[in-house]
């Protein structure tokens, strides 16, 4: 590539394709971000000189590892960890761990390429990373997750550290999983630092860290309507996902008088026409985070429809649209379907949720959609916070979290404003586009600034 020329989207995917075979979630994310970014990059030739996207297409280091651990019969079992360490231009690494059967090296990248962008809109000083295993937690007991979690930091522990790379949870790591992560850092380093986030309250968590994400994808959401004069009051909202994510934003769609009426986890999904309340879904929490159960009793116990077969709930009509359990839950057909249903707001919860197929539809018929790197990054904007707190040893009041976090919010669809407006004349914010940008625009002048490294 000349020093003189842009590369086309084409060319700049063609290379990147070469470099990343096999790798069809990281070469999608960075597409999203190129589609928006490479305009902007040709109007301010630095950010060609200096090679930016190439950069941060490329993280700075990948590290995969062995993890063995012995089941409750006495089996010995092998997994592999990885931690992806992005881009540190701005702040530590920082991001979550995922547990789950499908994970794998070029999920982790694309997981590290967003949340380094995410970490940019929050205004933290906060890099991009991302870790886990393709172990799989369900069925498991809880002395095979500790084992596990042992096993997993036993190598871990040697690339992370308060100023280094501050891990979190993602699917399949809560705050049991962060707790035998956190006493193994310990007992092997003999330290007592903030080297995770997500923690109990009792040992250095943050207020509000639990509800951060789904509050925070709901209060984008509100933020996208209030901006074209609308709310979410009386509103019916499809929510994906029953896990950590999903339940917060149900329960943040009910503050603001929204009526959410699916869930659902990897089996199906739940329809209650009559809408998903406090208490039911109080038997949710229960159920996921206790008793860790299937959303099918859901249906059972109050009579709404369960859709099985991994069936997921776009074709359900609804004005809203929180998608919170995976990538690539939406298709561009389930698109086309919410928008003739008459889907007038998107918001990511959960990372890349939308093909990008999805993503083109929702541009193309100019509804509310905001891109999970803006709409998700409550949770790590809390965790940031989390690591204030640890650095200065005290503990901050709930009400001035649930402020923070609703000024961080805010601050990040201010961002996507800045640079997602269409122009004079017209209200529309392409929420995709100011998010890259925004994100791009921060982290890019930070390399600049830090040299050829
Ligand atoms: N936790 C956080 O703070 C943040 C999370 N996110 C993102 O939000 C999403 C949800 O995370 P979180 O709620 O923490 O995770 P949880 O593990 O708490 O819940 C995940 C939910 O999604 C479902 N799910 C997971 N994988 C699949 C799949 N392949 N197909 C269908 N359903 C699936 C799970 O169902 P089942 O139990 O059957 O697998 C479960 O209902 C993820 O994309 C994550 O990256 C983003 C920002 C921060
Ligand atoms: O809290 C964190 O550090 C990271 C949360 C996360 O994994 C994400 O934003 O996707």
């Amino acid at each position: 590539m000349t020093r003189d020329h842009v590369p086309s989207l084409a060319e700049f995917i063609d290379g990147l394709d070469k470099r990343n075979p096999g790798q069809p979630e990281f070469i999608q994310a960075v597409k999203e971000v190129a589609e928006s970014v490479l305009g902007y990059i040709k109007a301010h030739p630095k950010y060609h000189d200096h090679q930016i996207l190439e950069r941060m297409a490329e993280p700075d280091r990948v590290v995969s590892f062995r993890v063995c651990w012995q089941d409750d019969e006495g089996n010995v079992r092998v997994n592999r960890g990885y931690r992806v360490q992005n881009n540190n231009a701005i702040g530590p690494y920082k991001g979550g761990i995922r547990f789950h059967p499908s994970v794998n090296q070029g999920i982790l990248k694309f997981l590290a390429f967003e949340q380094t962008f995410k970490n940019a809109l929050t205004g933290l000083p906060m890099g991009g990373g991302k870790g886990g295993s393709n172990f799989n937690p369900k069925g498991k007991s809880d002395a095979e997750i500790m084992r596990f979690c042992q096993g997993f930091m036993t190598e871990l522990y040697r690339h992370v550290g308060e100023d280094t790379d501050v891990p979190a949870g993602d699917i399949g790591v809560g705050g049991r999983e962060i707790g035998y992560m956190f006493g193994q850092y310990k007992r092997i380093t003999n330290r007592y630092v903030g080297v995770l986030t997500g923690k109990g309250m009792e040992y250095g968590g943050s207020p509000i860290r639990v509800e951060a994400t789904g509050y925070g994808a709901v209060y984008f959401l509100q933020d996208m309507l209030k901006h074209v004069d609308k709310s979410p009051e009386g509103m019916v909202a499809i929510v994906s996902g029953s896990g950590n994510v999903a339940q917060h934003a149900v329960e943040k769609l009910l503050h603001l008088g929204a009526k959410p009426v699916t869930m659902s986890d990897s089996d199906g999904f739940i329809y209650d026409k009559n809408g998903i309340d406090e208490e039911k879904l109080a038997f949710v929490k229960e159920l996921k985070n206790k008793r860790r159960g299937r959303i099918a009793e859901y249906a059972e116990k109050f009579g709404a429809e369960f859709h099985g077969d991994g069936a997921t709930p776009w074709r359900v009509p609804g004005q809203l649209a929180v998608p919170c359990a995976t990538q690539n839950e939406v298709s561009g057909e389930d698109a086309m379907v919410m928008l003739k249903n008459g889907a007038i707001a998107v918001s990511e919860g959960a990372n890349m949720p939308c093909t990008l197929q999805a993503v083109h539809q929702f541009q193309a018929a100019k509804i509310l959609f905001a891109p999970g790197k803006a709409a998700n990054a409550g949770g790590v904007g809390v965790s940031g916070l989390e690591m204030s707190q640890n650095s200065a040893r005290i503990t901050w009041k709930e009400d001035e979290l649930q402020r923070l976090l609703r000024d961080i919010m805010q601050g990040i669809h201010d961002r996507c404003v800045k640079y997602g407006s269409e122009g004079e004349g017209s209200r529309y914010v392409d929420y995709v586009k100011g998010a890259n940008i925004a994100g791009f625009v921060k982290v890019a002048d930070a390399m600049i600034a830090q040299g050829v490294v």
